[in-house]
């Protein structure tokens, strides 16, 4: 029900402060300063603004207590160290048993028990999502991995027999074990955080009619492959390759040709070791998901295959008609490589170093390829196995995890997604990741920042509206029609041309002048756009931007690994049936990054609503990842980008409870009293929001106005 104090205008319409001016509200309030760190809930802080609500956090921080209630929103500021009662069985079953988990202390777990007591409720939508968010090192993975901890947790104290308990065990230690599988390949340290999910993840939890976990899936996004031959600089390459050459014992080193201390060029600082680098564990997950040993150890050959691929150096061909050489001490590289991929030196060799031309239906010509072409066909081949490697992985997880369809009626889903991202130099990569998080956002404003206001001025309910910082413009900016900066890239790539980022710069700018989320640097000369994004401005390189969404693979290379020995390239590199009539691809018909990735964000959109989201905000605390150091500046940028005050506002001024009218007669009208008094229908008709307000007044006889 409505609070009777509604607030206008982010203020609080109290009586006793109706004559004070807001500067003095505020000063007031912050002037209590021992009680700062009481406020569980920031829609009881008065006045709301990004001041007193940092305050609160900060004073919250200081005291250890990391999670604040924001209304709709569960804010979790990153402690940076472990808290180990935070999250111990015992606090889960505690919130899990609790007759009233909100009225415990804010947590993740009341995130969970809410999600998972919704499912237990049946009302529409009876399927859940938590949406955690928030920018990298915030701690969403963190958050994910302690909610599965949860479900699993809670899973088992469900479970009534031996039986149930069993499966539940194993189902809960497969998925469980997902994790470490999927950091070791998906995750890398970089310079923002040491164990950076590259790639973003959507976790089904599956459950039965009797709320037992009976499975899982995983829906992955945009795995970072640029990361296997391009690591920035002070970053490293994904965990698993350091696992490989730090952890593995003699034999394994014997047959995957790892001796200890070799030097990769694409395993920058390996000197560093991490809690990430321990290959135990990723091997021993991997094998309760089903991965055996001889399994592993064909992955972890082509692995090693890769490393050395990467030490695979050309020289300058002098004469421009002639292939480049191979650079002295390359030759014992590509022996080694072309020996762990299982596919013939030679043809390696030849078709790093010479490109084929197929022109109309018969011509094939044959280019050799300068130095810098060898080194991005060298990188195209190592990319697209490992890109290729980590599907099949994501596959066989799913396999193990999922059950069968029959099993499960609801879930529980799980967002982690990479936070947004702003770099000295920003790519195709920053522009899918924040293009992501924009969505995401726009799919919170659109749930509790738009919907719910026009639901009350549908509803003619007394309402003073509460601006907000929509988003839909940068969203039509990038992915709108009929002009959109991924419609334009993707014609750039249809063209039967080379692309000059220059002239790209013009086109942007000439067709998507009227939006102003666009804009551009007077002052550089590398074309280039910045994106006025929700949580900042981000500067985009056009350099390169159109090759890397084309993201070409020469089909002599995928015919090279299609022809391996390798029992794992044969499965990750199937021979396709040929086409009708021998017909390749057109250029029209290629799917570039950019498509294939709103295709799979759409797709997850549609599932986000046709659930009951939650919405958990990590906040980052200090950039330098330090334990407890809480740096008001960065925090509250973090605040601001997420438009915390807007939904706080919204939150404290709305209706908590909004149900559907039909599911709500479904639940309560075996309460109904026979005949409720006049004033009392009233009472009850003017006090809800319903979405079918006519439908009550019509259910007790009375005209509604
Ligand atoms: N609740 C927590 N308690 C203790 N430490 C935490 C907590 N949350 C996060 N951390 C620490 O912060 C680090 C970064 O967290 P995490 O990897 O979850 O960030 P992220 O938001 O997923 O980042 P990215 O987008 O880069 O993947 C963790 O490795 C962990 O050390």
């Amino acid at each position: 029900m409505a609070s009777t104090d509604r607030k206008v205008n982010g203020l609080k319409r109290h009586p006793s402060c109706l004559n004070e001016s807001y500067e003095e509200q505020r000063k007031a309030f912050l002037s209590d300063e021992d009680k700062l760190h009481l406020f569980d809930d920031l829609t009881k802080v008065n006045p709301v603004t990004t001041a007193t609500v940092l305050k609160c956090l900060q004073a919250r921080y200081a005291t250890e207590v990391f999670y604040t209630n924001a209304g709709c929103t569960l804010v979790a500021v990153n402690p940076f160290q472990s808290i180990f009662y935070l999250y111990s069985p015992e606090l889960m079953r505690e919130y899990h048993l609790a007759s009233r988990p909100r009225e415990l202390k804010p947590h993740i777990f009341t995130e969970a028990e809410q999600a998972y007591r919704n499912v237990q409720s049946h009302i529409e939508p009876v399927n859940q999502s938590i949406i955690v968010s928030g920018e990298s090192g915030a701690g969403k993975t963190w958050t994910s991995r302690c909610l599965m901890k949860f479900y699993a947790t809670i899973a088992a104290a469900n479970s009534s027999s031996q039986m149930d308990n069993d499966t539940v065990a194993r189902i809960e230690k497969r998925v469980l074990d997902s994790n470490p599988v999927m950091e070791a390949f998906g995750n890398a340290c970089t310079l923002r955080n040491n164990n950076s999910s590259r790639f973003g993840k959507y976790i089904q939890l599956q459950l039965d009619g009797a709320q037992l976990l009976t499975g899982a899936s995983v829906q992955t996004y945009l795995l970072e492959k640029t990361r296997v031959t391009h690591q920035a600089h002070c970053e490293r390459n994904f965990h698993i390759f350091y696992q490989i050459t730090k952890g593995a014992s003699k034999e394994e080193r014997r047959e995957w040709n790892l001796p200890e201390r070799a030097d990769f060029s694409w395993l920058p600082n390996s000197e560093r070791n991490l809690e990430e680098d321990s290959f135990e564990i990723t091997k021993d997950a991997m094998l309760h998901l089903g991965i055996d040993s001889s399994m592993q150890s064909n992955i972890f050959k082509i692995l090693s295959g890769l490393l050395y691929m990467g030490n695979i150096q050309f020289s300058d061909s002098e004469d421009e008609s002639q292939p480049c050489d191979l650079q002295e001490n390359a030759k014992d590289f590509i022996k080694t490589t072309t020996s762990l991929l299982g596919v013939s030196e030679e043809e390696l060799l030849e078709k790093l170093k010479v490109r084929t031309i197929t022109a109309g239906k018969q011509q094939v010509f044959k280019k050799p390829c300068s130095r810098a072409e060898c080194g991005m066909r060298r990188d195209c081949v190592a990319k697209v196995i490992y890109a290729r490697l980590f599907d099949w992985l994501v596959a066989v997880i799913n396999r193990s995890i999922c059950a069968d369809s029959s099993e499960w009626t609801n879930f529980i889903g799980l967002l982690d997604v990479y936070g947004f991202e702003s770099f000295p130099v920003n790519n195709l990569e920053q522009l899918c990741i924040n293009y992501a998080n924009e969505k995401l956002q726009q799919h919170f404003v659109a749930h509790y920042l738009k919907a719910q206001q026009e639901e009350y001025a549908a509803e003619g309910l007394a309402w003073s509206f509460i601006s907000y910082q929509d988003n839909q413009c940068c969203v039509d900016l990038i992915e709108g029609s009929p002009s959109s900066i991924f419609s334009l890239l993707n014609e750039e790539c249809r063209l039967n041309r080379s692309s000059s980022a220059s002239q790209f710069q013009a086109r942007l700018e000439k067709a998507l002048s009227s939006n102003p989320c666009i804009s551009r640097d007077k002052f550089s000369k590398t074309p280039h756009f910045i994106v006025s994004h929700y949580a900042g401005r981000v500067n985009y390189h056009i350099e390169d931007m159109v090759e890397k969404n084309k993201d070409p693979i020469p089909t002599e290379l995928i015919q090279l690994l299609q022809d391996s020995k390798d029992y794992l390239l044969q499965q990750l590199f199937p021979v396709e049936k040929e086409q009708p009539n021998n017909k390749t691809p057109n250029r029209a018909a290629v799917v570039t990054v950019v498509s294939k990735f709103k295709g799979s964000l759409d797709r997850l959109m549609h599932i986000l609503n046709s659930t009951t989201p939650h919405y958990i905000r990590c906040i980052k605390p200090n950039m330098d990842c330090q334990a407890m150091t809480f740096k008001k500046e960065e925090v509250l940028s973090q605040l601001e980008a997420c438009g915390i005050v807007e939904t706080i506002n919204i939150s404290a001024a709305g209706f908590p409870i909004r149900m559907p009218f039909q599911n709500f007669m479904e639940r309560y009208q075996l309460l109904r009293k026979p005949q409720p008094s006049r004033s009392e229908q009233e009472l009850y008709i003017n006090s809800c929001a319903f979405k079918n307000k006519k439908a009550v007044c019509l259910q007790f006889g009375l005209s509604c106005q």
